[in-house]
């Protein structure tokens, strides 16, 4: 697989740089997701990204004491843990009790981030989507670091975060912020090269994770248009690899890191092969002339309501 890279965010041991999604589409079960997240152990990966939203905090603590059982990790430290603060508890006095939920989920002491997973709150909690106009609100963005600033102090989270943040949003929080976001989670791949969003994190210190870095293929929120997409396919053709990784390639030589989601033994291992070579100029050029869509969004999560449509349409 060649060497895995690590980055130094803050107080936190180093972030591997590409990490296991575990939103997975169908829904797994709670075994199906662990042992998939077992076998991500074996082959190397040590990076995982989850959310109290997408159920699998307690698989994946359940994997975790399953792997320390088995030997395949010494110590939790050799891991990198990733949850988020889902919208229905973008409150002030909730944000604690949530963390200390996920913690419970994990079975773990602490997480190594902790993000915000949508800059909105949800008055309720739902079981259904779309999700009624009346329950969806402004998150107040102070309030609610507050809390996160908290949980980082109590250190039940080693660095905290945002996800789904644009430009203008990311200005209000850092506006208000007495710890600054380490990382601002989103949607990246050669279809969605996020460079205004990038250019303005990386002005302000701000680590960018790439999240569908495959668009999702397969997923209710995702397509195939990554994995089937003809320049992609020419390259990896000439090159001996698949559009998965040319495409996964083609993220990480931007400088940010990447959470790709695999609970398929064969491919986990194939999106782990990427450190080992490179694309050449000419190949780079070809990708980024690719014409731009961005693929997840909100709406098709809580329905398409005013103030959500105005999160997606925001860069
Ligand atoms: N912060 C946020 O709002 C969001 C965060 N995320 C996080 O990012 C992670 C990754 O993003 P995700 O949306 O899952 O999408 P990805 O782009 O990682 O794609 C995952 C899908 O692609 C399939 N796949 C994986 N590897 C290959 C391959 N080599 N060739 C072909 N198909 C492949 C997987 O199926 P299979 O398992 O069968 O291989 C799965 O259905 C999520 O799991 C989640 O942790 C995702 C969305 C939003
Ligand atoms: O059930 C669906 C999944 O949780 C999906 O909502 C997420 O992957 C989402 O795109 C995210 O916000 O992270």
């Amino acid at each position: 697989m060649g060497c895995m890279p690590e980055i130094t965010l803050g107080q936190t041991s180093g972030m591997p740089v590409l990490g296991m999604g575990t939103a997975a589409y169908p829904p797994a079960d709670v075994e199906t997701a662990k042992n998939a997240i077992v076998e991500a152990i074996r082959a190397g990966y040590r990076h995982f990204d989850t959310a109290f939203a997408y159920r699998s905090e307690q698989p994946l603590g359940e994997a975790i004491a399953e792997a320390l059982r088995l030997g395949l990790v010494k110590s939790r430290d050799e891991l990198f843990i990733t949850t988020k603060l889902w919208c229905s508890f973008c409150d002030r006095d909730q944000v604690v009790p949530a963390m200390k939920l996920s913690l419970q989920n994990l079975q773990l002491e602490y997480v190594d981030m902790y993000l915000i997973h949508w800059p909105i709150r949800l008055t309720q909690h739902v079981n259904k989507t779309p999700v009624p106009k009346d329950q969806i609100v402004p998150m107040d963005i102070k309030s609610v670091w507050e809390g996160m600033e908290d949980c980082q102090k109590l250190g039940f989270t080693k660095a905290i975060g945002v996800s789904n943040f644009s430009c203008k949003k990311l200005d209000e929080l850092l506006s208000v912020a007495n710890i600054p976001p380490a990382v601002n989670q989103v949607e990246m791949n050669p279809l969605w090269n996020q460079k205004q969003l990038r250019e303005f994190c990386k002005e302000k210190g701000i680590h960018v994770t790439a999240y569908s870095p495959l668009g999702a293929n397969g997923t209710k929120w995702g397509d195939n248009r990554i994995v089937e997409c003809d320049v992609l396919d020419e390259i990896a053709k000439a090159r001996g690899k698949t559009t998965a990784q040319v495409s996964l390639r083609w993220v990480y030589e931007h400088g940010v890191s990447i959470v790709t989601k695999s609970f398929n033994k064969q491919r986990m291992r194939e999106n782990l092969g990427i450190f080992d070579w490179s694309l050449t100029e000419e190949e780079s050029n070809k990708i980024n002339e690719l014409p731009q869509r961005k693929g997840v969004t909100l709406a098709s999560i809580l329905g398409p309501h005013e103030l959500v449509l105005e999160i997606d349409a925001e860069v």
